[in-house]
């Protein structure tokens, strides 16, 4: 009985690996090629557009910036010159440029703040001065804020005469060991517009208290500063003074020669939202003054954390020396905005180098040091094409911009808005967009600079040749060839540059599609950038793959964080907020978001594909129905793959500690999830505190983006149509396939999905494996050729879509 029931379970099972196999056979078998109707275009064919040397040069124009780059410090005339020029050049710059810089490393998050940004740039365009000394030329980049504006002027008036005239009225050395923030001439100006104005920035300490200071000034002083609680616009720096005669300090002096000596010591504090102090560094060291010989000022400086600050805040500072102390007079040495250790330093180094110290000192007795506020440490990209790129392009498309039929709109700026008016307003319009901003180059390590579009082994390498500007010149060119050629569309269709993509487009495209909805447009097909022409990158595949993104990927950035109590380093807890953090991260990198390969228009890129495989793969992909899980585990190993079958995690930021021996307090780590479409932001949140679960670890949403919808990819779907059959006019001779996907990461279009159900997401890029990582990365480039097809794309695709509609596909897909 028993053998008969085993018997029978093994034919059974027998039977069903027959019909199985017999099905993934047929299967594997049946599955046609989609074909399409559009022959593919030759270089013969009329309406070949060749890119001569003036096309290439054109889109070389587009790529090349300017690059200048600067430390705070002290500068030359000429220098100064220059940064003036700069400033007065990248006010005029299109914003992206300053999204771009104030995107680089190392600065936070928190610093990302455009408008403020720009708007800090046009008021230092506003009140771009100069100072000019023989040694010390300073530029006094000054913000708002009434006191700040004050002294910058009294600064100005007092170098631009004669010095000699202009010393500040000596303070006796009572005042130097008294509270010297009871004067008003000597309170830093940053507090003048305090409504305690009295409060003391300087006070005295005892012997015993100095060493202790000056080897850790930092401290004490903070709770000081902390109860100061005005605020004004602009930033406010507080500074205490310590004056003593310290014997410690004079040990090492000769014994026969007479010194006085003033030790010192500053907390540099700035003040940031919400009332809160921070601390960034302190100031610790001596001036002497050595009778008979020439002064000296030794001056340690410290600032922690900097690269946090630099971007938002400067830091003033009050140097006051006890000048010459038998003559019981002290002054005010100078006076400091400025952000970060190096200005400082170089400040005080100027002042403390002199020969002689008075001068110096009378001169720069209320200087404003550079406050190259958003500048330090940073490179600035300044794109000569695009600044002022309407009248650029002008130049370089003529046509373009002289035709009849074509309107062009600046919006939010920066961003552009062409119109190109079509004779029947029956047929819906279209869209073609691109973006005018570029991404950053951390590194310099290029195998040409990325900022001069040098062509190399029949490659163009630059900034921007993927990522965007190829499109964005491309469909110039294109247009410009057509208009010339006397084409007159039926259609009309619109042509978007943004100008703020890489930080998500909430300015530019944004402001783009609300002034079309507000027009009532509603659009037929819009096409952004994308995938493009893969070879080699999906498996299976030996002919190239035109990857059409048919929707988008969501994501949202987190922002994960632990506070303990920190402390001394000597006596630590048994977890730290580094060590939770790390854990937690660590959790969510070994448990990736699960595969849900399938459920998304991923399923339609294997669908497209499978008939044109290699034979193993044929048969699996051909009936997913029963290799899913073997499917998506091989396409899981590869990280271009593996974004399309899953939501995505990348920890991208970092931060905690500050010195070795200081047990961090506060540890803090971003997270980007790139969402598939078959999740939410709601999901994965969920999904990451299982993961983590620790209720220490805080997680907060720093932005946000739901997967985008799935635009139809069906062949009788216009937009996808047209999409479709312009890259087999272009690519079809190598023997492309078009198939749709997911895109994995974003683009301006999630800002037109209430003006069209059908956005198509393709770049005219023909890339092999190794090119993804250029994208945002190392050498960036294009081929001559590969630019030359890209504008042969735009052409097709205008002239494609000024038909009624394109004659219907031959369909031989079907659902496998
Ligand atoms: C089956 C295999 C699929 C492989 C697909 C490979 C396709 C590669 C396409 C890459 C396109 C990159 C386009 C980049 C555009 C870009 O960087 N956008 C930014 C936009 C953004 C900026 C700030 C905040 C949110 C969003 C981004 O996604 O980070």
């Amino acid at each position: 009985m028993g053998a008969e029931v085993i018997k029978q379970v093994v034919y059974t099972a027998m039977f069903v690996v027959l019909v199985v196999t017999a099905a993934v056979i047929v299967r594997t078998f049946t599955v046609k090629p989609r074909t399409i109707l559009a022959p593919p275009c030759t270089e013969d064919e009329s309406g070949f557009i060749r890119a001569d040397k003036e096309m290439i040069n054109r889109f070389q124009t587009s790529l090349k910036f300017e690059t200048i780059s600067w430390e705070p410090g002290v500068y030359n005339v000429e220098e100064l010159l220059n940064i003036q020029e700069f400033i007065k050049s990248l006010v005029n710059v299109p914003t992206f440029l300053a999204y771009n810089l104030i995107n680089l490393p190392p600065l936070k998050k928190e610093n990302v703040d455009c408008l403020r940004v720009i708007q800090e740039l046009e008021d230092m365009k506003a009140q771009i001065k100069y100072v000019s000394s023989s040694q010390l030329e300073l530029v006094n980049f000054v913000k708002s804020g009434k006191a700040i504006k004050r002294v910058s002027e009294t600064s100005f008036v007092s170098s631009q005469t004669d010095t000699a005239h202009h010393e500040l009225p000596d303070f006796t050395s009572d005042l130097l060991d008294d509270n010297l923030g009871h004067n008003p001439d000597i309170t830093p100006d940053c507090a003048t517009d305090d409504a305690d104005s009295n409060t003391s920035l300087v006070s005295t300490m005892s012997e015993e208290e100095l060493p202790y200071l000056t080897s850790n000034a930092v401290g004490p002083m903070l709770n000081v500063a902390q109860e100061r609680s005005s605020v004004l616009n602009t930033v406010k720096v507080k500074s205490r003074v310590f004056t003593r005669t310290d014997k410690h300090l004079l040990r090492d002096v000769p014994k026969h020669k007479p010194y006085s000596y003033t030790s010192y010591s500053y907390a540099l504090q700035s003040q940031r939202e919400h009332n809160q102090e921070y601390l960034i560094g302190s100031v610790v060291g001596k001036k002497g003054l050595q009778h008979g010989h020439k002064h000296s000022v030794n001056a340690n400086i410290s600032c922690q954390s900097t690269t946090d600050i630099q971007c938002r805040e400067s830091i003033n500072v009050v140097l006051t020396a006890q000048m010459n102390k038998a003559a019981s007079t002290s002054k005010e040495v100078s006076k400091m905005n400025c952000t970060g250790s190096n200005v400082l330093a170089s400040t005080i180094n100027s002042v403390a180098d002199k020969d002689n110290y008075r001068p110096i000192a009378i001169k720069s007795s209320k200087i404003l040091v550079t406050t190259l506020v958003l500048l330090d440490r940073l490179q600035f990209q300044l794109d000569t094409s695009s600044n002022q790129f309407g009248f650029k392009s002008k130049h370089a498309y003529p046509t373009v911009h002289k035709s009849p039929l074509v309107s062009v709109e600046v919006i939010a700026n920066y961003s552009l808005l062409y119109t190109v008016h079509g004779s029947n307003s029956a047929l819906k319009p279209y869209m073609l967009t691109g973006h005018l901003d570029v991404v950053p180059v951390p590194e310099d390590d290029w195998d040409a600079p990325p900022f001069a579009a040098e062509i190399k082994n029949g490659f163009i390498y630059g900034r921007g040749t993927i990522d965007d500007k190829h499109i964005v010149f491309g469909i110039l060119e294109a247009l410009e060839f057509l208009l010339k050629h006397d084409f007159k569309p039926e259609r009309t269709f619109y042509i978007g540059f943004g100008h703020d993509e890489e930080v998500a487009g909430e300015h530019g495209a944004f402001r783009i599609a609300e002034l079309l909805t507000s027009r009532g447009i509603h659009l037929d097909f819009l096409l952004d950038e994308g995938p493009g022409v893969l070879s080699g990158v999906i498996p299976g595949v030996s002919k190239p793959v035109g990857l059409v993104g048919c929707s988008e990927k969501g994501f949202v950035t987190l922002k994960l964080e632990v506070s303990t109590s920190g402390g001394h380093s000597s006596m630590p807890e048994k977890e730290s907020s580094i060590g939770i953090l790390a854990q937690a991260i660590t959790r969510l990198e070994t448990n990736p978001h699960p595969s849900v390969f399938g459920t998304g228009p991923e399923k339609g890129t294997f669908e497209h594909l499978a008939p044109e495989m290699n034979l193993p793969y044929k048969m699996v992909m051909s009936n997913l129905w029963l290799f899913y899980p073997l499917v998506s585990r091989v396409l899981s190993w590869k990280p271009s793959t593996n974004s399309i079958v899953r939501t995505t995690t990348a920890v991208t930021q970092f931060n905690a500690g500050i010195k070795p021996n200081i047990i961090a307090p506060h540890a803090e780590a971003i997270v980007n999830h790139r969402i598939h479409p078959s999740e939410t932001v709601q999901d994965v949140i969920d999904f990451d505190k299982k993961v983590i679960n620790d209720d220490r670890v805080k997680i907060t949403i720093i932005q946000s983006q739901e997967p985008l919808p799935v635009s139809s990819y069906d062949d009788d779907v216009f937009g996808w149509q047209i999409v479709k059959t312009s890259i087999l006019q272009v690519w079809g001779h190598y023997g492309t396939v078009v198939a749709p996907g997911l895109m994995p990461a974003n683009t301006d279009t999630r800002h037109y999905t209430e003006i069209t159900e059908n956005i198509y997401r393709f770049s005219p890029s023909f890339m092999l494996p190794e090119d993804l990582s250029r994208f945002h990365g190392r050498n960036e480039r294009i081929s001559t050729k590969n630019y030359e097809e890209a504008v042969n794309f735009f052409y097709h695709v205008i002239k494609n879509a000024d038909k009624a509609k394109l004659e219907p596909v031959h369909k031989h897909g079907e659902e496998l």
